[in-house]
């Protein structure tokens, strides 16, 4: 009799400071672990573990954790703890997010030498999330080197977009050799969330066109056309487009100039400027919109203005991306902010009526875990709350891949 083929994927989701992680089963996609390791580097980080298999109890650990892979062996010998550890025959394979795969990579990849090769070579373009990414993969596969590893990159899903939205009205040959285009990130929650947005209306993801906006800490648009992304709000990184939680977002870029030539900035300085000390908490001190709101509704007028600032940019996306498509089935919000600040989307679609957008006010303050309708019945265009789950869809990918050949 042959042995049961081993169905287990683990996801890593590697930020800059930060590990996400879930054990699935993908034999009926059940979640057995997830967990999380933060402030990575700090002598105050912290792993947070609940094993869902067995109905454990989730597990606080509190201490200094210096870098990704003292983090990654935290989080093996957690899993170890459940039975789930990562030297065991039932795990098929571990899927990494990779944030930037540059123009190379349009469809997850089993990782070899050149695959991690070309990973280390985007660093400069990705300076936040590659090298932690990089971390993440050989300290896995450290652990289980036998294990075949899978990259699911952010970009791939905007590999799409045609060369008017991709490229920068700059001089070509100067972009080229410095391979300088917009690349997009966050593809794997715009391509998860257009696709359960399509199933929300009812129809084939070829069939509708569906802007999607991703606010989380880092905030991407997207405008996708019959399941095709055709733009996105971030570029060259992931520091274009929408106000985020540190990053500035849109701007001109003579501010930079100007900050170098005048204000005697580094250019490491400036990029530390835009990227960690820009954005929500550039302007009021917070990036957690729960705490900006909270403020605001105390009347406190410099959160009021960091509130009215990301709106501000996010309503012109919703137009920009509307005349991109042209026609628009659907506006679907997304990630920590997307799903539960409601005075966020409220906000962001508020005068928009000729445009057939609206919230309903009582289906907008509702809460809930699964893909809802916001907009009144009455609506041209739906307005979405979808929950992302980038988790699942990269080892759904990740399985796609090699599960079967296990
Ligand atoms: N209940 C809530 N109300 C408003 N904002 C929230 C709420 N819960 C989370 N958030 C926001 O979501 C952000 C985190 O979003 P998330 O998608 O997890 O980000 P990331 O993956 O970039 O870390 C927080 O910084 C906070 O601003
Ligand atoms: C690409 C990016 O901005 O990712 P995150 O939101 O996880 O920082
Ligand atoms: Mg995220």
């Amino acid at each position: 009799m042959s042995a049961v083929s081993p169905s287990r994927v683990l996801v890593l989701n590697s930020g800059s400071s930060s590990v996400k992680y879930q054990l699935l089963d993908m034999s009926d996609n059940a979640r057995l672990a997830v967990g999380l390791v933060e402030r990575i580097g700090e002598e105050t980080s912290r792993l947070k573990h609940t094993p869902l298999h067995g109905g454990g109890e989730t597990r606080e650990w509190n201490g200094p954790i210096a870098d990704h892979e003292a983090a990654l062996k935290a989080v093996s010998a957690e899993l170890a703890k459940d039975g789930l550890g990562l030297d065991s025959p039932e795990l098929a394979a571990i899927g990494h997010r990779v944030v930037h795969g540059g123009r190379h990579f349009t469809e997850p990849t089993v990782i070899d030498d050149a695959v991690l090769a070309e990973i280390e070579r985007l660093i400069p373009v990705a300076p936040l999330h590659n090298p932690a990414n990089l971390t993440g993969i050989r300290t896995a596969q450290a652990l289980r080197p036998d294990l075949p590893q899978v990259a699911v990159f952010d970009t791939a899903f905007h590999t799409t977009m045609p060369e008017s939205a991709a490229r920068y009205a700059i001089d070509v040959k100067t972009a080229d050799e410095h391979r300088i285009r917009r690349y997009g990130f966050h593809g794997t929650s715009h391509a998860y969330v257009s696709r359960a947005t399509a199933e929300l209306l009812g129809k084939d993801p070829s069939e509708v066109n569906v802007i999607v906006l991703h606010l989380g800490n880092g905030a991407s648009a997207s405008a996708v056309r019959g399941g095709r992304c055709v733009d996105t709000s971030m570029g060259l990184t992931p520091l274009e487009g929408l106000v985020m939680g540190t990053r500035s977002g849109d701007l001109d870029p003579a501010v930079i100039f100007h900050l170098a030539r005048v204000g005697g900035m580094s250019t490491d300085e400036i990029d530390t400027l835009l990227n960690k000390k820009s954005g929500l908490i550039g302007l009021c001190g917070d990036n957690d919109m729960r705490e900006i709101r909270r403020r605001v509704d105390e009347g406190d007028e410099q959160a009021r203005l960091a509130f009215d600032i990301y709106i501000h940019h996010l309503k012109k996306y919703i137009g920009a991306y509307y005349a991109v498509l042209g026609t628009v089935d659907a506006v679907a919000f997304t990630a920590g902010v997307g799903e539960n600040a409601a005075p966020v989307r409220q906000a962001a679609v508020a005068g928009l009526e000729q445009l057939g957008l609206a919230v309903d006010e009582e289906l907008n303050a509702a809460r809930g875990d699964r893909p809802r309708l916001i907009s009144p019945e009455s609506a041209r265009v739906a307005v979405a709350v979808v929950p992302t789950d980038e988790e699942l869809e990269i080892a759904t990918q990740t399985y796609a891949l090699v599960g079967k050949n296990n």
